[in-house]
């Protein structure tokens, strides 16, 4: 940005320079340095406006690389040295001590992580961090696995990515690992998560033993199924308005070498959803997953973990120079039905390097083949370093002509969604993803995921329907087209994830998600001057 743009004054050109240069001497290199400040300001929000990927390619690419190697080594030799117990306590006192402290100085503003919201994956940055009182919460690794109990306790900063390298060469996985490397377990936890074994293993909360939080008063209270559960099963989806999680124990299932995926292409909506119904159900699946092209063309893909491998159907997904996975899921819908089996790690982070088909708005020219076997090792670059770097007109062209949203609904409306969002957004792949919502806990102990009733009957079945990309229709308004459809999903007793963007007033949010055990803890655990609401912390304007 220019002098003239900033609003700054320049310095007075008529003074003379400390060097001793006269006055239009001094002016004139001035003006010299504002003008090409200038020129070199308009040429970086040009290239990174119109011609993002190449700066991507050169300059986020290698910082990407950079911070992932460091991260991996660092987290690798605390993981193996096993001093991370250790330091955990001490961790856990410095939490407290600045709560206690916030105490002390008389809880004059609510809290929040101190994390940085370009870290976070999720489109905005929360602009209540600059206005609260923030938390460090910098506990960020793996502790222990305890194989006996099938666990693993984990710090609220350790990533899926994290996890995954640590824990698979243990013979050991998590129930569910979320696609995304850097998805940490604080936000999968307060947030939300889901993934291709959903089905079977519920959301990321569902995996999640016990949680250690700290309270607003800076007390240590640990929860689970049996340990106040209210507030454990409340815990989900609070977003961090009744404490800071401090660590959890999350369920692991013994790990096998391979995926066995299944691809079903289907050319009639009745097809796809009746087929990924029905495989949704089916429990001897360990993923599910669909990839919907068009309103009437998808790919249901079903997989089993196993050991044993066909070499020829041996499918190395995640080296670098393979085809992003949503380009090789849809050669199926013109090849016909086929299967393969896929290293198991290269399956859970089978969209990471196209980032979804996110980075094709970015990297347009990423999935090319002589840029795969080139460059295909570099990407993707870290979602946190294209949210830092994205420059205003960047964040507005995303505001308003994208749309990132994942919604829940029961599976029998999977058809009404999908033409809901075809009518509104009218933008391909969707993302299907069952997931098992288990209501029995809800009666006794609450929580923000209310029960659903479908023709009569509780309907635990659910489907994640996520939209990523820029509509193709031409009617899309963002506010208005989001409003309608947050409107539907109510209808449809779903549930809208709270990383994305929300429309909704507090009235509305308070129809789609259950308050009532949520607002008794906000009491009990003296959160109202200590935290904002979820909503407070969630809806548009909260966010930029
Ligand atoms: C090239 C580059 C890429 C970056 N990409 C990211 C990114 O994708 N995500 C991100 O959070 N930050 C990223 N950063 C920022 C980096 O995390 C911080 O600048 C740096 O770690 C200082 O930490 P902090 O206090 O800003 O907070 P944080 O990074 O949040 O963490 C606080 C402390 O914990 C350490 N830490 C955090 N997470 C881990 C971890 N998983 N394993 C080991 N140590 C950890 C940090 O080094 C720091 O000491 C990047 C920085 C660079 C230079
Ligand atoms: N596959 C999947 O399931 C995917 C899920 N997501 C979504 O991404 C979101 C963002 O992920 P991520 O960047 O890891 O999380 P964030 O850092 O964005 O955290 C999400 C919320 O949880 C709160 N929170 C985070 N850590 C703690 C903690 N230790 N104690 C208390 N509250 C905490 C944060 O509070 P504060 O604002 O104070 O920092 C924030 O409000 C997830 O919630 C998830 O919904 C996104 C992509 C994929
Ligand atoms: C699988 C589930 C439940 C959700 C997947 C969500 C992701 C596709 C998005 C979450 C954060 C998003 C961001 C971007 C793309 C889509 C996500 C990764 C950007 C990288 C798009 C370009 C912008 O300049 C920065 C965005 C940061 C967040």
């Amino acid at each position: 940005m220019c002098y003239a743009e900033s609003g700054r004054s320049k310095p007075d050109a008529g003074s003379s320079s400390k060097n001793g240069m006269t006055g239009s001497a001094a002016r004139f290199v001035q003006s010299i340095v504002d003008s090409m400040s200038c020129a070199l300001n308009r040429w970086i929000e040009y290239m990174l406006t119109y011609h993002r990927s190449i700066f991507a390619c050169l300059v986020l690419l290698p910082m990407s690389l950079v911070y992932d190697a460091v991260s991996y080594v660092r987290s690798s030799i605390v993981f193996k040295m096993k001093s991370a117990p250790a330091h955990h306590a001490a961790r856990v006192a410095h939490v407290q001590k600045q709560v206690k402290d916030w105490n002390a100085d008389g809880r004059r503003r609510p809290m929040c992580t101190a994390r940085a919201g370009w870290k976070t994956i999720s489109l905005r940055i929360g602009t209540y961090k600059e206005t609260m009182s923030n938390i460090n919460v910098d506990l960020y690794d793996v502790l222990e696995v305890d194989q006996k109990a099938r666990t693993v306790r984990v710090e609220p900063l350790a990533t899926m990515g994290q996890i995954t390298s640590l824990i698979l060469p243990t013979g050991w996985t998590l129930a569910l690992t979320p696609e995304l490397d850097d998805l940490t377990v604080g936000g999968l936890i307060a947030g939300f998560g889901v993934e291709t074994s959903s089905h079977k293993h519920g959301l990321f909360q569902h995996i999640v033993k016990s949680i250690e939080l700290v309270t607003a008063d800076g007390e240590v209270v640990n929860c689970s199924a049996t340990e106040n559960p209210e507030l454990f099963y409340s815990i989900p989806w609070s977003y961090g308005t009744l404490g800071f999680i401090v660590s959890a124990q999350l369920k692991l299932v013994p790990t096998k070498k391979y995926a066995h995926i299944t691809y079903t292409p289907c050319h009639t909506q009745q097809d796809y959803t009746k087929i990924f119904e029905a495989a949704a159900r089916n429990m001897d699946n360990d993923f599910v997953e669909c990839l919907v092209y068009s309103q009437n063309e998808a790919v249901v893909m079903t997989g089993v973990m196993t050991d044993h491998v066909v070499q020829a159907k041996r499918n190395a997904i995640g080296n670098y120079y393979k085809p992003w996975f949503y380009k090789h899921v849809e050669q199926f819908l013109t090849i016909g039905p086929s299967n393969e089996y896929i290293p198991l790690r290269d399956y859970y982070h089978r969209h990471s390097r196209s980032i979804f088909w996110e980075l094709s708005d970015i990297i347009p020219f990423g999935n090319e083949p002589i840029f795969r076997y080139l460059f295909g090792w570099a990407v993707p670059p870290k979602v946190s370093l294209l949210k830092l770097t994205q420059i205003e007109a960047t964040r507005k062209l995303y505001e308003l002509h994208h749309v990132v949203q994942d919604m829940l609904v029961p599976i029998s409306s999977t058809a009404e969604c999908v033409n809901i969002f075809h009518d509104e957004f009218d933008l391909y792949p969707l993302w299907l993803c069952p997931m098992q919502l288990p209501s029995a806990s809800h009666a006794k102990y609450g929580g923000f995921l209310k029960p659903a009733i479908v023709d009569g009957k509780p309907e635990e079945m659910f489907v994640d329907i996520g939209a990523y990309g820029n509509p193709a229709n031409k009617g899309f308004v963002a506010a208005e087209s989001m409003k309608r459809v947050e409107a539907h999903v109510r209808r449809l007793q779903g549930f809208q994830a709270l990383y994305a963007d929300c429309y909704m007033t507090e009235q509305e949010f308070e129809q789609m998600f259950d308050h009532t055990t949520y607002k008794k803890l906000r009491k009990q655990y003296r959160c109202e001057d200590a935290f904002p609401t979820v909503y407070g912390k969630i809806n548009r304007s909260a966010r930029k």
